[in-house]
């Protein structure tokens, strides 16, 4: 289980960001973390990952093996000539005794086995996203973060990803929490809605966060909000 009590956050000489977040996070569940860009989502992922430390407040974690895919094109150099192989031997090599995974299962699973000695470079967008998940799973973690998974990618690769989150946490029993703009995909697959808005944050269910927050700006129109 994963328990944030209390917690706030500052950057340094920056107005406080994130005001007594409350939120626990229980084995199996999926939790899709939403809210207007710069509302504090990926910071909040952050301080989860021990990437930032709280201005106050706690975060107790009991799940022994995290693991993240960071936005898609936050590190990515696609003109480097590195295959797909290279870049999972590295993380291999880095995290050693937490690699748990043969690369080809990790890729056999994500249905790109035949993709491992391609450069990056010549890979799609969606593509690379999945070696990414493909990377994270090495571990075989047992809390998997993600950071808008679906971002900049084309929609079968949308619909690839989210169907083999699905699985992943419905039949393996793996606990996601995904930062989250796509809200058809959030909404499908998610147990329940982390909102954080002006510093604070709330959960909700998915189907009442549709209700509250959607039609009260768009009205009973909710279609096109989806994709
Ligand atoms: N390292 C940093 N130092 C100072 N300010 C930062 C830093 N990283 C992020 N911020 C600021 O903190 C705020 C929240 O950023 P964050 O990336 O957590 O938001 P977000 O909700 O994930 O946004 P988006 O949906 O656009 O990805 C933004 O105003 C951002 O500019």
């Amino acid at each position: 289980m994963l328990k944030i009590k209390h917690l706030y956050f500052s950057y340094s000489n920056k107005p406080e960001l994130l005001k007594d977040i409350n939120f626990s996070v229980n084995r199996g569940e999926y939790i899709s973390i939403i809210g207007s860009n710069g509302s504090g989502k990926s910071t909040l992922v952050r301080l989860i990952l021990g990437l930032l430390k709280p201005s106050s407040g706690t975060i107790s974690n009991s799940f022994q093996n995290m693991a993240y895919v960071p936005q898609r094109f936050n590190q990515l150099n696609t003109h480097f000539p590195i295959t797909v192989k290279e870049i999972l031997n590295c993380y291999k090599n880095v995290r050693k005794k937490h690699i748990h995974k043969e690369i080809k299962d990790v890729l056999t699973l994500l249905h790109m086995p035949e993709e491992e000695n391609t450069l990056i470079g010549q890979l799609s967008g969606g593509q690379c996203q999945k070696v990414f998940i493909a990377r994270a799973l090495l571990g075989d973690p047992d809390l998997l973060i993600l950071d808008e998974p679906s971002n900049g990618i084309d929609r079968q690769s949308q619909i690839d990803i989210y169907n083999f989150l699905a699985n992943l946490n419905k039949n393996e029993k793996m606990t996601v929490i995904c930062v989250e703009h796509n809200l058809q995909a959030a909404l499908k697959n998610s147990t329940s809605f982390y909102h954080i808005e002006k510093g604070k944050g709330h959960v909700c269910l998915p189907e009442k966060y549709i209700k509250e927050y959607i039609k009260s700006d768009l009205g009973e129109n909710t279609e096109n909000v989806y994709l």
